[in-house]
């Protein structure tokens, strides 16, 4: 029998032991999946047979709960059928003796077989009702299968989108969400599960009345053949979510594989760079580990399952002898020991209807579970600041903030002053890794600071509706979407301004979006979705430019570009930087940039260097004085010098 040492059993490796695929040569950290799956070892130690008989009842009454949110007549004619049925179930066993008793009389006696027509009519009433009501309980539940499953994977999305930014980049977050999704998969089994566990158990109830009636003795003999295999099946999943949980990390590793083997983005440099035999291995690798544990635990499962099915079997063959003793001694008739056999196999039908539909309710539980965890808190990340709405704001500053990523071993920002106002420019710049996007993502309320304050006009990004807060920032990332829709939707994402396509246009014409557009086979009509949707496909400084309107074309107070520019010609990027000024009047404006010459139309420069801001200045002054910001701007010279003359490089 399985037991709380299965995933040893397994030969699964534990957490801490190498997942890697053992080529030799090899060295460094070991690629693991950081999330060792949270409470998921919890829920194994729940898998117990008592556990469970207390879980069921909760489990059938939220797949109704969710069903009556979605439909509540389905869900009532659900009812009335299942009680319906079960009735006429009973209805039909008891039915079973007299007209058992009618036809053996008949068999003496032929003359007497009229007088079991009546009871034989109520059978296949019983019979023909049950038909009918299995027909409308499986129309009602295949009605509501995938409107739960809708619901239930919009409350997801939903819920996703309510949480911090941060979530994230928390270990669990992602993985919290993938589980939740697979609750969402599984949400249209639910209502069928749970419709079929309470038919099962309206079977055995009506099955355990009739033999109560008539052979009361024999109800502790058919629990006894229902325990063992009861067991068993509780036993064989506690198996196969252990040897689940034992495959997280390679079916992680799996799923990585694959979407770095197939998605487009890295399809050129699979190529190119000959990667795919040393991916493949790997994927191979991580497979034969996972088979492996699978293997074991089917075979801890057949042996588990055998057992219960041997123990059932004996307490079966217990029974049918109890129903012999019963018939030799002359306690029951032989009407009433029809009766009892079908009553007999019409129970078994039910116990083993509940314990194969109870545990494939539990395992359904078990992600309804993670789906009503990330629903209700969003993995602990739900957005929960204060409701404050913000106007445009005037002035955006930082006091003493520090920031340090969830997880990480160290702050990536430190004791960093900030302030950028309306009508103004502020260029941020630095090295790679000194925080300059860290620091755009607390500006615009991304995330909130771990010390100090971020503040819009005085109040605390902690303090404000983050949704109104947003609405008065407009974000240029590093990384921007690339959403499949028109280019007009792109531009305007789905919040056109009172000017209509006239601002749309506005905003391209300030990014040189207007070039690209004009282009277009159907301008701003035209989908820029080539991949799925046999849209257009657009180069990467056309999409820059796109992403660039996207944010011009935002009537939000502050703006904030990060790399905005990366991608364009000198054209496009000249458009952009002398658009900024007039951009600016209404808004406070933070750009990011590496290009340093780009900062010259800043009112401000600030440089950062590992998370601290070391320099305030104007163009003039910081490129003059001796620092970090002119010995960038000196390096970012260098090549401009003719072959041999070094003197810019030494920076004096
Ligand atoms: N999601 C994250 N989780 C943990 N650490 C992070 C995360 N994002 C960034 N960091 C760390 O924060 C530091 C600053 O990153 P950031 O992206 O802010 O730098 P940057 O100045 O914008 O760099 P670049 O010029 O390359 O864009 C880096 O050292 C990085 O390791």
């Amino acid at each position: 029998m399985a037991d709380e040492t299965a995933v040893a059993d397994t030969g699964a490796e534990q957490p801490g032991e190498s997942s890697g695929t053992g080529e030799s040569g090899e060295s460094g950290e070991e690629l693991r999946f950081a999330y060792s799956g949270g409470d998921s070892e919890e829920w194994a130690g729940d898998l117990t047979g008592r556990r469970l008989g207390s879980r069921l009842p909760r489990l059938v009454g939220r797949s109704f709960a969710l069903a009556w949110a979605v439909d509540r007549g389905a869900v009532v004619a659900l009812l009335v059928c299942q009680l319906v049925s079960g009735l006429s179930g009973a209805l039909g066993l008891f039915a079973t003796t007299r007209a058992l008793g009618a036809l053996i009389g008949a068999a003496q006696n032929p003359g007497h077989l009229g007088s079991a027509v009546p009871s034989v009519l109520v059978l296949a009433a019983a019979a023909g009702v049950r038909a009918v009501l299995g027909v409308a309980i499986q129309g009602l539940s295949n009605r509501l299968a995938p409107r739960i499953s809708r619901e239930a994977e919009f409350r997801m999305l939903e819920a996703a989108t309510n949480a911090e930014m941060a979530a994230y980049d928390h270990p669990g977050f992602n993985d919290r969400y993938d589980k939740a999704d697979r609750g969402v998969e599984v949400s249209r089994d639910m209502i069928g599960q749970s419709q079929n566990l309470v038919s099962s158990l309206a079977t055995l109830v009506a099955a355990a009345v009739v033999i109560t009636a008539l052979a009361p003795v024999l109800l502790p003999l058919l629990l006894l053949t229902a325990v063992p295999q009861a067991l068993a099946s509780v036993k064989g999943e506690r198996i196969t979510y252990l040897s689940f949980l034992a495959t997280f990390h390679d079916r992680r590793m799996l799923n990585m594989l694959r979407w770095n083997l197939t998605h487009k983005d890295q399809a050129d440099q699979i190529r190119t760079d000959t990667l795919a035999p040393y991916l493949l291995a790997k994927y191979r690798a991580s497979g034969t580990k996972v088979d492996r544990t699978n293997d074991r635990a089917a075979w801890q499962r057949a042996r588990v399952t055998l057992l219960g099915s041997a123990a059932g079997g004996l307490a079966a063959a217990l029974m049918w002898g109890g129903v012999m003793f019963l018939l030799g001694t002359g306690r029951i008739g032989a009407a009433s020991a029809g009766t009892v056999v079908f009553a007999l196999r019409s129970a078994a039908q039910g116990l083993q209807g509940i314990v194969g539909y109870g545990s494939d309710l539990m395992r359904t539980g078990r992600y309804m579970d993670d789906w009503e965890s990330f629903v209700e808190e969003a993995a602990g990340q739900r957005l929960d600041r204060g409701a404050l709405v913000p106007g445009r704001p005037r002035h955006v500053a930082l006091h003493r903030v520090g920031y340090r990523y969830p997880e990480a071993d160290e702050d990536t920002l430190h004791e960093v002053d900030f302030e950028v106002r309306q009508g103004e420019i502020v260029a941020v710049v630095g090295e790679n890794g000194s925080g300059k996007t860290t620091l755009m993502k607390l500006l615009s309320g991304l995330n909130l600071p771990t010390e100090g304050v971020v503040a819009w006009d005085g109040v605390s990004t902690r303090d404000l509706d983050p949704h109104a807060l947003w609405r008065q920032t407009a974000v240029v990332p590093q990384e921007f979407a690339r959403w499949p829709m028109s280019a007009r939707e792109n531009i305007h994402l789905g919040q056109p301004r009172p000017g209509g396509d006239e601002e749309v246009r506005r905003a391209a014409a300030a990014s040189g979006a207007d070039d690209v557009v004009a282009r277009l086979r159907s301008g701003l009509d035209t989908l820029l979705a080539r991949e799925w949707w046999g849209g257009v496909a657009l180069s990467s400084g056309q999409w820059q430019r796109i992403a660039v309107a996207r944010a011009t074309h935002r009537d939000a107070g502050l703006l904030v570009m990060d790399e905005p520019t990366s991608d364009l010609d000198p054209r496009a990027e000249h458009r952009i930087f002398t658009g900024l000024r007039r951009l600016a009047e209404d808004r406070a404006v933070v750009l990011v940039t590496h290009n340093l010459s780009n900062t010259v139309i800043a009112d401000r420069i600030v440089v950062m260097d590992r998370g601290r801001v070391v320099q305030q200045g104007s163009f003039q002054e910081l490129t003059t004085r001796p620092g970090l910001m002119r010995d960038l701007w000196l390096l970012q010279q260098d090549r401009s010098a003719p072959p041999g003359v070094d003197g810019a490089l030494r920076g004096d």
